[in-house]
């Protein structure tokens, strides 16, 4: 084992901290039901040969007293269901340490899985917002899900059934040794061939495991995506395509798994013949001696059970260290998720006055790419003012806005951002989030109701608060038209709402939260120009103490607002307010004019 699945199993292993002794349960109660398993042929052995026959006792002296006190040899002959009393006592003694086995295994393993599903869930909610985007979210959803799900059916199942089978293999050897060292060896000899069979077999079955999987992966992405995309499959015909691409996936699928069952019969059949081989190879060679008298009847008879007993769980052994590897790995992709650095938080972080000036100087900054996305910008937003961007698609605008609410922290020698004065990166993250609301234009609205939606940033407003926000943003009568009205369900299960009405909920969500810095990124672009008008007009009266900070392509959105960035390609093209501006030849002007021209033709 590397020492990097060494660290993984480590990790996996820190999160059983509390359920340990569960674990232990579990393995006392293994014990005993293996040690009662193994007293039954025992005891048959022992009424076989000194009751029913006269074999001398080799018994340790707590038993021997226990016999006399049931009359002898003779008494136990004329009472014999003493001895099936014993075995059904040892019946109960084995279901109840089953009971209790299962139990414990069960809360050890759902509370180790909880632990891990909510230490998960709470990393990734404190992973850096350019993780989100680097990785995919199905894939972010997999690992949380399907390969916790291989950890909890390793700890519930594979781990109590390896450490079974060792206690099986040890005290059944440990107790057959004495009987006769002959057959002993024999079975010894079939131990690693059953061990070896399986777990090589397993292991090249399970590569085909996961092919299978694949498939099966590829034929859930076909039905998602044409569901998803349920609008473009119909607008263009697409569904005979759709029918056939799923068809061909379909019929891959089903192969693989006939492909499967067919190696699934090959393993299952040559193993029963691998161990059927064992367990004859000691009732051939046990016959022999029973009837050649080196072992007697009722030592034969143990034999043959031992050796069925374990017959089994050999072969499940071979093929849990066949899986052991799926369990590894999804350790290690669940680890890789953990170790990701959360975001940090300097402990001198502070929380200024949000209600000041803010600047951007000499910003630069680029992604992973080689190529700055923002090239040596600087200007000021005046608090209290209204500050337009205008740029072409990929200029840069959204990521002056990531930056200011450090989604991207802009790297040390790249400029600097400040509100009043303080440096944005010595803000404290949460607080400067809280301070800054925005809107997005492809806005997210969860699966409840209007109301729901929009008080998830202050869940203490009432019911005319979100009256007020709703009005601002121009939804109110939208809204209310619904039979339900503000409890309208939205999303999957509820109402549609159109691409406009969205953005107007996610306004009015926005207003409700009250920051001194509004971003509107975009958000008003499908709504039509009067109701945009409509809404900065109420915004303007209404919140006239905040920074406004809109971004759009559409210039009568821009125009009145007291001071106008061009933006192009990464670099401040101009600035200046909408008079200043037209009088200038460049960008603004240039879009001025066609869109002016294309109102004029509409
Ligand atoms: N998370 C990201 N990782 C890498 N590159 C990105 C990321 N986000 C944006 N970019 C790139 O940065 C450039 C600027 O993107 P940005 O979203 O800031 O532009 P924009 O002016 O807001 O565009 P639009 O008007 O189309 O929304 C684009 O070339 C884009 O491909």
């Amino acid at each position: 084992m590397d020492a990097k699945n060494k660290l993984n199993l480590k990790t996996i292993y820190s999160y059983t901290r509390g359920y340990r002794k569960f674990i232990a349960l579990s393995a006392a109660a293994t014990v005993v039901r293996v040690l009662a398993g193994f007293t039954t042929p025992q005891v048959i052995s022992f009424t076989v040969d000194s009751i029913i026959d006269d074999v001398p006792y080799k018994l340790i002296s707590p038993l021997m007293k226990l016999i006399s006190m049931a009359g002898g040899r003779e008494g136990l002959r004329q009472n014999l269901w003493l001895c099936a009393a014993f075995v059904i006592a040892i019946a109960i003694i084995a279901s109840l340490s089953d009971f209790v086995g299962r139990i414990s295994i069960a809360k050890a393993t759902e509370g180790t899985v909880k632990t891990i599903r909510n230490k998960l869930f709470e990393h990734i909610q404190k992973l850096p917002y350019s993780w989100h985007i680097k990785n995919q979210t199905g894939d972010i959803i997999q690992r949380s899900t399907s390969d916790v799900e291989v950890l909890r059916n390793f700890i519930s199942t594979q781990l109590s059934e390896m450490f079974r089978t060792i206690m099986l293999v040890a005290i059944s050897l440990a107790l057959m040794f004495p009987m006769n060292l002959k057959l002993t060896l024999m079975v010894l000899v079939f131990v690693p061939v059953v061990i070896l069979y399986s777990s090589i077999f397993y292991g090249i079955l399970s590569k085909k495991f996961l092919v299978a999987d694949e498939a099966e992966g590829a034929l859930f992405t076909a039905t998602q995506e044409n569901l998803t995309g349920v609008r473009v499959v119909r607008a263009f015909g697409r569904e005979k395509y759709e029918i056939e691409k799923f068809s061909e996936r379909n019929l891959k699928f089903s192969d693989l798994w006939v492909k499967l069952g067919y190696q699934l019969g090959y393993y299952w059949g040559i193993g029963d013949l691998v161990t059927g081989l064992m367990v004859m190879t000691i009732v051939v060679a046990g016959t022999y001696q029973a009837v050649n008298n080196v072992i007697t009847l009722g030592e034969f008879l143990v034999f043959v059970s031992y050796t069925s007993m374990i017959a089994w769980p050999l072969r499940s052994f071979g093929r849990i260290l066949g899986e052991l590897s799926k369990t590894k790995v999804s350790a290690q992709r669940i680890c890789e998720i953990l170790s990701e650095p959360e975001e940090s938080e300097t402990p001198e972080a502070v929380e200024p006055d949000m209600n000041k000036d803010i600047e951007y100087k000499n910003v630069t900054f680029k992604y992973d790419g080689s190529v700055p996305v923002l090239d040596d910008v600087s200007f000021k937003i005046k608090a209290g003012t209204t500050f337009a961007v205008l740029g072409g698609t990929g200029s840069g605008k959204t990521t002056l806005m990531h930056l200011l609410n450090r989604l991207y922290d802009l790297p040390e020698d790249s400029g600097s951002i400040t509100i009043g004065g303080v440096d944005i990166r010595k803000i404290k993250r949460e607080y400067l989030r809280k301070n800054i609301g925005m809107v997005l234009q492809e806005p997210f609205l969860f699966s409840r109701s209007i109301k729901d939606n929009i008080t998830i940033v202050n869940e203490n407003a009432t019911i005319d608060d979100v009256k007020e926000a709703t009005s601002i943003a121009h939804v109110d009568e939208a809204i209310e038209e619904f039979s339900k009205g503000y409890d309208t369900i939205v999303g999957e299960r509820g109402v549609t709402l159109s691409g406009g009405q969205k953005q107007r909920v996610s306004i009015a969500r926005m207003l409700l939260q009250k920051t001194p810095i509004m971003v509107f990124d975009d958000s008003l672009s499908a709504v039509d120009a009067e109701t945009d008008a409509k809404i900065r007009e109420a915004l303007k009266k209404d919140k006239k103490d905040s920074t406004i900070i809109l971004i759009s392509h559409r210039i009568t959105t821009l125009m009145q607002a007291d001071i106008i960035l061009v933006l192009d390609k990464g670099r401040v093209a101009d600035m200046g307010t909408h008079d200043e501006l037209i009088e200038r030849d460049g960008i603004y002007k240039e879009v001025f004019n066609v869109q002016m021209n294309l109102s004029d033709v509409d």
